[in-house]
């Protein structure tokens, strides 16, 4: 069998047919012959260990054993008759059991001849029994070698009613393999393959279906894993590079004078090794010709507000203007009060424009935006409406790139004669090997260290029916003078039912926490932009001391006073959004508490989400855990789902595996950067390098 015969539909494979090939579409997404061959078995059941009657362990493990059959008889039970056979070997007595299909065995079976017996174990008392075994002759076993580790295919209850059973997905990848005499093409360069021991393609895709040993087994799986990561990679590497030498940026030779003289005199801290590190790195991208594309990812309160804003001071230095663009109203409101803050010092006009900018207001920025003088806007989504026009634009600071779509970001560069360069900050903790391949076209840089004197938050689960106890905590903690944050789950803005639960809340606490002595706040998603930022400053100035929320405030919002974070139904958020709520508090000098309560009935995942909130504040241990419990699509959103549909390798097992087939891309493309890649998928890929020009056509992927 060649090539274009493995493109033919599934339907002309012996045994299957269009009512069968019908199924297989729709459930399996399999059209094809090599469709069938990239279905890998997610798990194989050990046909290489035999045991013993007498060594058998009280459990009801999937076991093989070697015996002869001495005896059958039937047995009469409430309904019908059971049909038994004494099975034994030189060590001890079993029975093998079956309830239907008598007259067929009993035709079949022969006695005192050698037998292996597999199945999984029941037991009444000491006794074991196996109910309906798969019997084969020794000697056929014998002959069946490769079929030694049984592998066990991806399925659905539609397949094994219509007949397309384990074992018939076994036999027709099996009879398929049989025909593909000629091998397969090879689909990863040779020096690769010797350099990482990997083994051949066609040894791989056979001992992937069907392994003699675990060995086999395990090296056929990490060919294929490399090879996976090794395309993706290739593909993001590549168009990471052909962004680089195609998109050209402004060069910004100097700091300038305005990070000089921020630097020098009014740098209100002492940066962190790390915030030094990532500003080289950008500083590195923005004398060079090209367009930036760098995401910063650092933990809730690393600290890459200033990086931002001594990045924004570079482009404004070399003459040009800075933006930055926040998911949402609060947020834009509080980027703009600690740039000014910071910008005042050194002389520069800022701005904010949101979608409640009065026209008269608006007006004059876009007039001082176009003839330059504003240096700096912030703002929300209002900022790529076409009527916003820059004189030129040189850096956009995009915070949280989940909720700014690439097509908005893309927007932006309309704007100017050359893109600007492009920030993305987001403090979710994207572990590296999900960073890798998510955002292989932007440059990653991490912020791995907090600011110095950070007294860790500390976490407590706590049951509703405790929670007087815990609003008499919080009393006593308001006295002191810090002040708190409450959370309301209200997963839908627009669902009611969560709304009442929050107007509850708040009524609940504005009772147990009366004026005059105490001043309660709320914000929610259906109050009015404005009456969200005033609530929201007065908590800022302190005139309030509890601040009742929803999670609009889960990104972003500092306010260094806050010290407690209470969050209602913990057990309904995820992960990553508990890990940003508590990221709100600890942002001060004081001892910071988060406090979960939930209902008495959790789930498992949401008790292993609590657990691990108690047990560590490490935002990247999190987001692992998370990514373990969701699953890596999940967690960044379909837009990137694409990415991420890996067959063979796992992301989050297989971070090693992925940082070889990365390294090798580098190298690869470094050597070679002409290689043509396919527009979209993996599939027909084909490309050439200046090793003789190899064709590689990748058949299986
Ligand atoms: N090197 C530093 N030393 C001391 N304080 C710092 C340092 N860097 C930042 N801070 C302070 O830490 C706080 C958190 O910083 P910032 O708001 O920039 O965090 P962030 O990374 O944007 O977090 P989030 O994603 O939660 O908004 C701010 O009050 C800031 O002034």
């Amino acid at each position: 069998m060649n090539a274009q015969d493995l493109k033919a539909p599934i339907e002309y494979l012996k045994g299957v047919g269009p009512a069968r090939a019908d199924l297989l579409r729709t459930e399996l997404n399999i059209h094809s012959f090599q469709d069938l061959l990239s279905l890998f078995p997610y798990r194989y059941i050990d046909r290489t260990q035999f045991y013993k009657i007498s060594a058998l362990q009280n459990t009801n493990a999937e076991v093989q054993i070697i015996g002869k059959i001495t005896a059958v008889k039937m047995v009469p039970q409430k309904r019908g008759k059971r049909m038994v056979a004494v099975f034994e070997d030189e060590t001890g007595q079993m029975e093998l059991v079956w309830f239907q299909g008598h007259k067929w065995i009993r035709e079949n079976i022969k006695t005192n001849t050698p037998y292996l017996a597999f199945g999984k174990l029941k037991w009444f008392g000491n006794k074991p029994s196996m109910p309906h075994p798969e019997l084969d002759l020794l000697e056929d076993f014998e002959k069946k070698k490769a079929q030694r580790m049984q592998p066990v295919y991806p399925s659905t209850e539609k397949l094994q009613k219509r007949g397309l059973t384990n074992r018939k997905m076994n036999t027709m990848t099996f009879n398929l393999l049989k025909q593909c005499t000629k091998g397969f093409t090879e689909t990863l360069p040779e020096e690769i393959r010797e350099k990482h021991k990997l083994v051949s393609k066609t040894k791989a895709i056979f001992d992937v279906h069907f392994p003699a040993s675990v060995q086999d087994l395990e090296r056929a799986r990490f060919r294929l894993k490399f090879e996976e990561f090794f395309y993706v990679q290739l593909q993001l590497i590549r168009r990471n590079l052909v962004a680089k030498h195609k998109i050209k940026g402004f060069p910004f030779p100097e700091v300038g004078d305005y990070f000089m003289d921020f630097y020098k005199n009014h740098l209100p801290f002492e940066l962190t090794h790390a915030q030094k590190r990532v500003l080289k790195e950008i500083r590195k991208d923005l004398r060079s010709n090209a367009q930036m594309n760098r995401l910063l990812q650092g933990d809730v309160g690393s600290g890459k507000t200033i990086v931002g804003f001594l990045s924004m001071l570079i482009a404004i230095g070399n003459g040009y203007q800075a933006c930055m663009m926040a998911p949402t109203e609060i947020l834009a409101i509080q980027h703009f009060e600690g740039i000014s803050e910071l910008a005042e010092k050194v002389g520069l006009n800022v701005k904010l424009l949101t979608g409640s900018t009065k026209t008269k207001e608006r007006r004059l920025l876009h007039e001082e935006l176009a003839s330059g003088e504003l240096h700096i806007l912030i703002g929300t989504h209002a900022l790529i409406e076409d009527k916003v026009k820059f004189k030129n634009l040189g850096l956009a600071i995009i915070d949280e790139q989940h909720r700014f779509g690439v097509a908005q970001r893309a927007k932006l560069w309309k704007k100017n004669s050359l893109p600007p360069h492009v920030m993305v900050m987001t403090a979710t903790p994207i572990p590296r090997t999900l960073a890798m391949s998510v955002y292989g076209d932007l440059d990653i840089s991490v912020i791995d260290e907090l600011p110095p004197g950070r007294k860790p938050i500390k976490t407590v689960h706590r049951y509703d029916a405790n929670r007087l106890k815990v609003f008499k905590f919080l009393k006593d903690e308001l006295t002191k003078g810090r002040q708190a944050y409450v959370v309301y789950p209200l997963i839908e803005e627009s669902d009611n039912f969560d709304y009442k639960d929050l107007m509850d809340g708040y009524e609940s606490i504005v009772r147990y926490f009366p004026k005059p002595d105490y001043q309660v706040s709320i914000v929610h998603g259906k109050m009015k932009p404005e009456d969200k930022a005033f609530e929201m400053q007065r908590f800022v100035e302190g005139k309030t001391q509890i601040m009742v929320a929803t999670t609009v405030i889960e990104v972003g919002v500092n306010v260094p006073n806050a010290s407690i974070m209470l969050i209602e139904s913990a057990e309904r958020f995820g992960l990553s959004q508990l890990h940003q709520l508590r990221g709100r508090v600890g942002r001060g000098a004081e001892q910071s508490y988060c406090v979960l309560l939930t209902g008495h009935k959790l789930s498992k995942d949401g008790k292993t989400r609590l657990e691990t909130m108690t047990q560590t504040n490490d935002g990247f241990k999190i987001a692992e855990v998370d990514l373990k419990l969701r699953g890596p699509g999940d967690l960044m959103g379909t837009q990137q789902s694409g990415v991420l549909q890996l067959k063979i390798a796992d992301l989050v097992q297989d971070g090693s595996i992925l940082a070889l087939a990365r390294k090798e891309a580098h190298v690869l493309l470094k050597e070679d950067p002409k290689m043509l890649l396919p527009k979209n998928s993996m599939v027909n890929f084909t490309y050439q390098t200046n090793m003789k020009n190899k064709q590689l056509w990748n058949y299986i992927s």
